[in-house]
């Protein structure tokens, strides 16, 4: 694929945020008084490669979500859509994919719950789709060991079944980045439910390789993770003032 080829990229930001605890949908909560979603939007359109953004509002929060577009100074050269979106996150994928104008040949998909991913994140995905890659997906090695239980109800022991060799794992985040034909195609075909679009290119039988992700680029699960991107933006505040 070559540079003229044209990426869009599809927020899935219909969630509910139920692991962070009461209050709005989680991508209009805010962090340092900016939705999150306003962030991972910026995050998108800072890449000078991403021609339009698709952001998936929660299924009766559409017009919401244009306002709050409208009410935010975004970049003027990228081209903005709110469609709403269903009731698993694949569902809300699908309803951006669907959305998606002719002339877009390249295609991520980022949560809109990881509002901090650098450009350069964004541009690595990019390059390596343009390079040739179907499917691409950024990643981090682990700092944990990571056991395979046998799952058992809360606050039950459970026991272990596999230590799989942490040298040979990694954490996944987005922006993934598609061959748009190959990404449709996946959702086309994959019924079952899965955590991230990759999976269904597995179960395609296609390849998906992964490129270096950043640890800015982590997501906002549970109250914690607030705290922690707070913290990043402070950080970036301060490094912008010197
Ligand atoms: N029906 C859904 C569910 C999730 N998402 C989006 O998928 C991304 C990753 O999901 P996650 O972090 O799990 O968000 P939630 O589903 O909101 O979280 P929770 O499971 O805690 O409710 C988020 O940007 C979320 O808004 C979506 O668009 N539509
Ligand atoms: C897509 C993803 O962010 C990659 O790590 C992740 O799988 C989303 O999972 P969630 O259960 O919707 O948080």
């Amino acid at each position: 694929m070559s540079s003229e080829s044209r990426t869009a990229v599809v927020i899935p930001a219909a969630g509910r945020g139920v692991r962070l605890g009461p209050g709005a949908p989680k991508a209009l909560r805010a962090l340092n008084g900016t939705p999150m979603l306003i962030h991972a939007v910026r995050a998108m359109a800072e890449s000078r490669a991403v021609s339009l953004v698709v952001v998936v509002a929660p299924p009766d929060g559409a017009p919401e979500v244009k306002t709050l577009l409208d009410d935010h100074a975004l970049p003027e050269r990228t081209d903005f859509l709110v469609v709403p979106g269903g009731d698993t996150r694949q569902e809300s994928v699908r309803a951006g994919l669907d959305a998606l104008p002719d002339g877009i040949d390249i295609v991520l998909v980022h949560d809109a719950a990881r509002p901090l991913v650098p450009v350069d994140t964004v541009d690595g995905v990019i390059e390596a789709v343009r390079d040739g890659a179907g499917a691409v997906v950024p990643a981090l090695p682990l700092a944990d060991t990571v056991k395979q239980v046998e799952p058992r109800d809360a606050g039950l022991p459970e026991p272990v079944v596999a230590t799989p060799e942490r040298a040979r794992l990694r954490a996944v985040q987005t922006p993934q980045g598609f061959d748009r034909a190959l990404l449709v195609r996946a959702h086309e075909s994959v019924t079952e439910n899965v955590t991230d679009d990759a999976s269904m290119i597995e179960q395609l039988g296609e390849p998906v390789v992964v490129v270096p992700g950043h640890e800015e680029a982590f997501k906002v699960t549970r109250p914690l993770d607030l705290v922690l991107a707070e913290a990043v933006l402070a950080r970036r505040r301060a490094n912008d003032g010197f």
